[in-house]
C-alpha cells in the first residue's frame, strides 16, 4: 500500500474506532510503518477527525520529518517495531473494558485476558500487564523491549491496551477483539468461566497461525 493510501486508511480506521466509542477526546494513538520510516497520529489529536496530510511522519532514525508533532507515546510504538520484525502497525487505546482490566488489582499480570473464545486466541494471544509509568514516559519503551517481542498485545497498568499487527487493519481488528473480550471478562467476573483447553488453543494456532 502506498503512503497516501495508508494515511487515508489510518484516518478512516481511526474515525471508525472513535465513532464506536473505542476512543474519546484525544485519547489513543496509532502508527504504521512506511518504506522510509513510520506514520503516527499527532499528539493531542482526536482519532475522530484526523487530516491524512497532517499525520506525523518520522524517518527510520525516529526524526520528525513531516506533519504535526508526533504522539508522545512514540517510544512505546518504536519499542514494538524494534522487537517484532513482522509488526507493521501499533494501536493504543483507552477503550473502557480493557482499561478496566488494567486497573483491577486482581488481574493476572501474566494472563490479563484468558483464552475464552477462539477469536481472542487467533487475533490477540496472551496479554501481559506492563507496570505503570506516566503517559509519554520513555521508560514505557524499555518495559516493552524487556518483553523481547513475545506479546502482540499488552495492557499498560491503569492506562489502556496496546496492540501490534502485521498491517494497520489487523492491528485495529485485534484491538477491537481485545476490547470485546475484556468486556466479556468483566461481565463474567465471579461466574464459573470455562477457558479453552490447551489442545483447543493448539488446534487454533495450527489452523490459523498468527493472523
Ligand atoms: O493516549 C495518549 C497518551 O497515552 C494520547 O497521547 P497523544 O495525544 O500524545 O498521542
Ligand atoms: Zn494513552
Amino acid at each position: 500500500m502506498n503512503e497516501t493510501r495508508l494515511r487515508e486508511e489510518m484516518a478512516e480506521l481511526s474515525r471508525s474506532l472513535f465513532a464506536r466509542g473505542f476512543s474519546v477526546g484525544s485519547a489513543g494513538n496509532i502508527s504504521a510503518t512506511v518504506d522510509d520510516g513510520l506514520l503516527i497520529t499527532p499528539t493531542n489529536s482526536c482519532l475522530g477527525s484526523l487530516d491524512p496530510s497532517r499525520i506525523s511522519k518520522l524517518d527510520r532514525e525516529g526524526r520528525h520529518v513531516d506533519g504535526e508533532p508526533p504522539s508522545k507515546e512514540i517510544f512505546l510504538h518504536r519499542a514494538f517495531y524494534e522487537t517484532q520484525p513482522a509488526t507493521r502497525a501499533v494501536v493504543h487505546l483507552h477503550s473502557t473494558y480493557a482499561t478496566a482490566l488494567s486497573c483491577l488489582s486482581d488481574t493476572d499480570p501474566n494472563d490479563c485476558i484468558p483464552p475464552i473464545t477462539p477469536y481472542v486466541v487467533m487475533r490477540v494471544g496472551e496479554v501481559r500487564l506492563v507496570p505503570y509509568v506516566r503517559p509519554g514516559d520513555a521508560r514505557a519503551g524499555d518495559l516493552i523491549r524487556a518483553l523481547e517481542g513475545r506479546y502482540k498485545a499488552v495492557l499498560l497498568a491503569n492506562h489502556g491496551p496496546v496492540v501490534a499487527g502485521k498491517d494497520l487493519r489487523s492491528a485495529v481488528y485485534a484491538a477491537e477483539e481485545l476490547e470485546e473480550t475484556a468486556k466479556l471478562v468483566v461481565m463474567l467476573r465471579g461466574a464459573p468461566v470455562r477457558r479453552l483447553a490447551p489442545a483447543q488453543i493448539d488446534e487454533l494456532k495450527r489452523t490459523f497461525g498468527s493472523q
